[in-house]
């Protein structure tokens, strides 16, 4: 049973055990009901029955899912799909997963992928958190990309952004031993945050050589907001952290 109440501007989500404990869950996004443009609605109707995944409380197995064995790519909040849709289309070899809360942003990437007649992308439209619980099975994926999540600048939201402990576990878990979890931000104290986060998480190695950060790879597409940020001078931070055990 759940339910949803508005505290102070914050959406909270309650829910109860069965024996009627309260648990409160803290999520990473507010849910912004934006309304779908016409050629995202088409998208959605066209493309979710090949490239769209619903979510279930059932592990997924990727042979079945792409008909094929190949390294697989989970992407966790692609906002409109850009950079996204790219590196699919830049690396035909791999195969790639996105999770995205927001509809819209859902629907203009399945209107990109189509356009790119992509057969290497799936989508999903729903909490990440949730899907890798319940979804992706344990040791099985080679990436995760967090580009540009949510920075949650005030403090007392810290406690909202996707990089903590017990994430960084429960991905690492998700990943093949060796398997890389990259993130990205243009956030300064975001940047820091994700370092101290991963620095203490064990069973991971920062593959960073001069410092914590690496230099932006090639592989990540620069987008129009990102371009726009390194014109105004604004600094951003990659990280890889590999799996070790
Ligand atoms: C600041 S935007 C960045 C979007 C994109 N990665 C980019 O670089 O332009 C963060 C995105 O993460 C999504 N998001 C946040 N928490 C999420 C979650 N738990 N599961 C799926 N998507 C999430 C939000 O809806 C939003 O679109």
């Amino acid at each position: 049973m759940s339910e949803v109440s508005k505290t102070s501007g914050d959406v909270t989500v309650s829910e109860f055990t069965e024996d009627g404990k309260l648990v409160r869950k803290i999520r990473s996004f507010v849910r912004r009901e934006g309304r779908l443009t016409k050629g995202q609605e088409m998208a959605m109707e066209n493309n979710w029955p090949t490239m769209g995944i619903d979510f279930a409380q059932q592990m997924l197995d990727w042979k079945e899912v792409y008909h094929r064995e190949a390294p697989v790519v989970l992407e966790i909040g692609f906002g409109m799909g850009a950079s996204f849709v790219e590196m699919a289309k830049n690396a035909p070899e791999k195969d790639f997963i996105g999770i995205e809360v927001h509809s819209p942003g859902v629907g203009a990437c399945l209107m990109a992928a189509g356009d790119a007649e992509l057969t290497n992308l799936r989508v999903m439209c729903h909490d990440a958190v949730e899907v890798f619980d319940y979804m992706i099975p344990d040791g099985s994926l080679d990436t995760v990309q967090l580009f540009f999540p949510d920075p949650w600048h005030k403090a007392r939201h810290h406690k909202r952004r996707i990089v903590q402990p017990e994430f960084a576990e429960m991905l690492r878990k998700k990943l093949k031993i060796g398997g890389i979890f990259h993130m990205a931000t243009d956030w300064e104290n975001y940047a820091e945050h994700m370092v101290e986060v991963m620095n203490a998480a064990p069973g991971y190695r920062n593959t960073a050589t001069d410092g914590d950060y690496i230099a932006r790879p090639e592989d990540r597409p620069l987008t129009k907001f990102e371009a726009r940020g390194h014109r105004l001078g604004h600094g951003v931070w990659d990280m890889k952290y590999a799996r070790t055990e």
